[in-house]
């Protein structure tokens, strides 16, 4: 059956390709967007856009929607730690102004984009929901904040939720991609350097206690991850909050990911060694075993040369439409 969503940053990365799957899957889509750190023509094709932002999101919402998949937010670690206000503005103030609109209106379904980052340094790996919540940086300790929000929000007001906590978000999806300005992930930074847009990567740390010194991280294809946002919406029940981890199991170092890169371009990509980036936990390799067994999650593109394959498409048509 159709349905009615407000998809809250669909002109960012992961929203757009999410408004994408919902479109193909015959759904409305509507995008509530104010371009902080979007772009318009992210906003897919056959998707309504209000530029707008979800501080106010009362102005837009009504009963007629069925669901809002919430992906407005800042996102940046490094960020987050040198100014903690902006995010706890943003990502705390922002998301309680859209379950307020969501309650007052009888819209009663959430799929919301949490993070890794909330559990900080992990005692044990693969992470598991029911692991201790620490995070090192505020962006974590703010993506935290709004899991508790929606977990009173459920007990008390009867919101169906789910929070799908991604780890570490990479490939494109037709002409949905990347393009943070600046850009501070890391697949995308190398692939600046394989396109001769950057002279080297930075290396954020080499004494970190794992086998090559750089962090290690799960990296997940955004296709994949997308089709658990659809599953998320069907799964949602009322009263319940329901947090599902997103990533593949597989862990990656920096090292690797760019020897991949190289693969995959052909290109030589210098490196650098740097300090570390404050806030970076280890090593975050997800357990996705809930959202295998809660949304039947099956994802299908593990494979780390095919997720910087995709990335790579995406990069080359970005730059050419520059
Ligand atoms: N990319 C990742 O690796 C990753 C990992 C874990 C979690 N997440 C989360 O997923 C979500 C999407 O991330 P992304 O990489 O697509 O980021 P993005 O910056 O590309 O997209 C975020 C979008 O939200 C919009 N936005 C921000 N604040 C807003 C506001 N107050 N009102 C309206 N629109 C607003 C921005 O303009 C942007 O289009 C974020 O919530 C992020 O925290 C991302
Ligand atoms: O130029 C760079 C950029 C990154 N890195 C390293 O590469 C790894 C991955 O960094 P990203 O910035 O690509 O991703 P993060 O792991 O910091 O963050 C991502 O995963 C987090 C969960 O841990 C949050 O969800 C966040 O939103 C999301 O961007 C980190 O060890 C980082 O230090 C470098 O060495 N050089």
């Amino acid at each position: 059956m159709s349905g009615k969503y407000l998809v809250t940053g669909g002109a960012g990365y992961v929203g757009s390709v999410v408004a994408q799957h919902l479109l193909e899957a015959g759904h409305e889509v509507v995008v509530l967007d104010n371009l902080s750190t979007g772009f318009r023509e992210g906003v897919p094709t056959g998707a309504s856009f209000i530029e707008g932002d979800i501080r106010d999101a009362a102005k837009w919402l009504d009963s007629s929607f069925d669901a809002v998949l919430h992906f407005a937010a800042f996102s940046q670690v490094g960020e987050s730690v040198v100014k903690p206000e902006k995010y706890w503005e943003n990502n705390v103030g922002g998301t309680m102004a859209l379950l307020e609109a969501m309650r007052s209106t009888g819209v009663r379904k959430l799929v919301f984009s949490s993070t890794a980052a909330t559990y900080g340094e992990p005692e044990e790996t693969p992470i598991v929901e029911s692991a201790p919540t620490s995070p090192t940086n505020p962006y974590g300790a703010s993506k935290l904040a709004v899991d508790h929000m929606i977990t009173g929000e459920a007990a008390a007001h009867g919101l169906g939720a789910v929070s799908l906590r991604y780890f570490n978000v990479a490939g494109a999806y037709g002409s949905c991609g990347e393009r943070h300005d600046p850009e501070s992930h890391l697949i995308p930074l190398v692939l600046q350097v394989a396109q001769g847009r950057r002279d080297a990567i930075s290396v954020f740390g080499d004494d970190y206690p794992t086998p090559d010194g750089t962090c290690i991280r799960d990296y997940i294809h955004v296709a994949d991850l997308a089709e658990a946002h659809l599953l998320a919406l069907t799964a949602a029940k009322p009263g319940e909050h329901l947090i599902c981890n997103l990533g593949n199991g597989n862990g990656f170092s920096v090292r690797e990911v760019i020897e991949t890169v190289r693969q995959v371009t052909g290109h030589p990509i210098p490196e650098v060694a740097a300090p570390r980036r404050g806030g970076d936990p280890a090593v975050l390799v997800a357990s996705a075993r809930t959202a295998r067994e809660r949304l039947g999650w099956n994802p299908s593109r593990a494979d780390l040369a095919g997720i910087v394959a995709d990335a790579w498409v995406f990069a080359q048509n970005v730059s050419k439409e520059r």
